[in-house]
């Protein structure tokens, strides 16, 4: 569906995309995440011929993308990080307006419309004009507006930045929808429990680089970690420090702000093997936690810093 080849966009001199490489097959809700300023938005203008790059090559659909080439372009739904509705046209004008840029049958228009409203749940608004939206109704107005004309391929940038969880869980379920219906869909995102919920294969960019490709399973078996465990509220000196970091499968050991952080291999037993010390030196603590790979954690081996700032 979309492959592209060792991408290179720079603005001035910043390198936006620095050799970018990404192949995503048909039916797949492919997701890419990022840090802000990664270059994913850069990524899908490019993809959309909205922006000039300098190197490398983008072909979707089997042809190479060009602004002219409006055979792939119909077949395309975008729905941008920001909002693009006219505020003159309400709810149902601006779908209908969006929709006949690529739908000319009326009739069938009005089909397509009324699915894209049933569709965000933006039944009871259908006369109301946009400025009289929340935030979470106005993004599911511009994604209404985005899919109206059930295109092959969706790209989505970052569509629940800043909207309530109701709209967010409305947003993430119309994405899985629309894929089981048959779109192809490619999702921005630098919410990592988003793109884990729905993400059928995940790149992880950084600097304009695509630096791990796979599902998430894949992603996560990439790395060392297997285990982070946190303990709360534990004094802790330098030798037991030693003592927990000395331990089998235990690889790095955390202690800020009275808050114990081992990341472990995936074995069975970690968490009573460090338990068990506190006992032995009858040090108290407070809650403890257990928790699997993220696609942080993914980010922050490869890396060595946070997805999230
Ligand atoms: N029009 C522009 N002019 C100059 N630099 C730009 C422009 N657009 C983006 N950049 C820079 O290119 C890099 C990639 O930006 P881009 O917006 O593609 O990242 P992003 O991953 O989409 O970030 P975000 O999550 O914040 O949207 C950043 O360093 C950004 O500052």
């Amino acid at each position: 569906m979309i492959k592209i080849e060792n991408l290179v966009k720079r603005y001035g001199n910043i390198v936006a995309l620095d050799h970018f490489n990404l192949e995503i097959e048909e039916g797949e809700i492919f997701g890419l995440l990022g840090p802000n300023g990664s270059g994913k938005t850069t990524a899908i203008n490019c993809m959309l011929a909205l922006l000039k790059y300098d190197r490398g090559s983008i072909r979707i659909m089997g042809r190479e993308m060009t602004p002219d080439n409006y055979d792939v372009k119909r077949q395309i739904g975008i729905v941008m990080q920001d909002v693009a509705v006219f505020d003159e046209l309400n709810v149902h004008d601006n779908i209908d307006y969006f929709c006949s840029l690529y739908i000319k049958d009326k009739n069938k228009r009005k089909e397509l419309v009324e699915d894209a409203i049933r569709f965000v749940g933006l039944e009871d608004y259908r006369k109301t004009y946009p400025k009289k939206l929340s935030g979470g109704l106005l993004r599911r107005l511009n994604i209404a507006c985005g899919i109206a004309h059930k295109p092959r391929l969706i790209i989505l940038d970052e569509p629940t930045v800043a909207v309530d969880p109701q709209s967010r869980n409305k947003i993430l379920e119309g994405i899985c929808e629309l894929n089981r219906q048959g779109s192809t869909i490619v999702y921005t995102s630098h919410y990592m429990e988003e793109v884990e919920q729905i993400c059928t294969r995940i790149a992880i960019m950084d600097h304009g680089r695509s630096i791990a490709v796979g599902t998430k399973e894949e992603l996560k078996s990439m790395i060392k970690t297997g285990e982070t465990v946190t303990i709360e509220a534990v004094i802790l000196d330098q030798e037991d420090l030693t003592d927990i970091g000395n331990l089998p499968h235990v690889f790095d050991v955390r202690y800020e702000e009275q808050r114990l952080i081992v990341r472990c291999t995936g074995a069975k037993h970690n968490l009573i093997h460090i338990l068990g010390i506190l006992q032995e030196k009858d040090i108290p603590f407070g809650r403890v936690f257990s928790e699997l790979p993220t696609l942080n954690d993914v980010f922050l081996e490869i890396t060595g810093k946070q997805l999230r700032n």
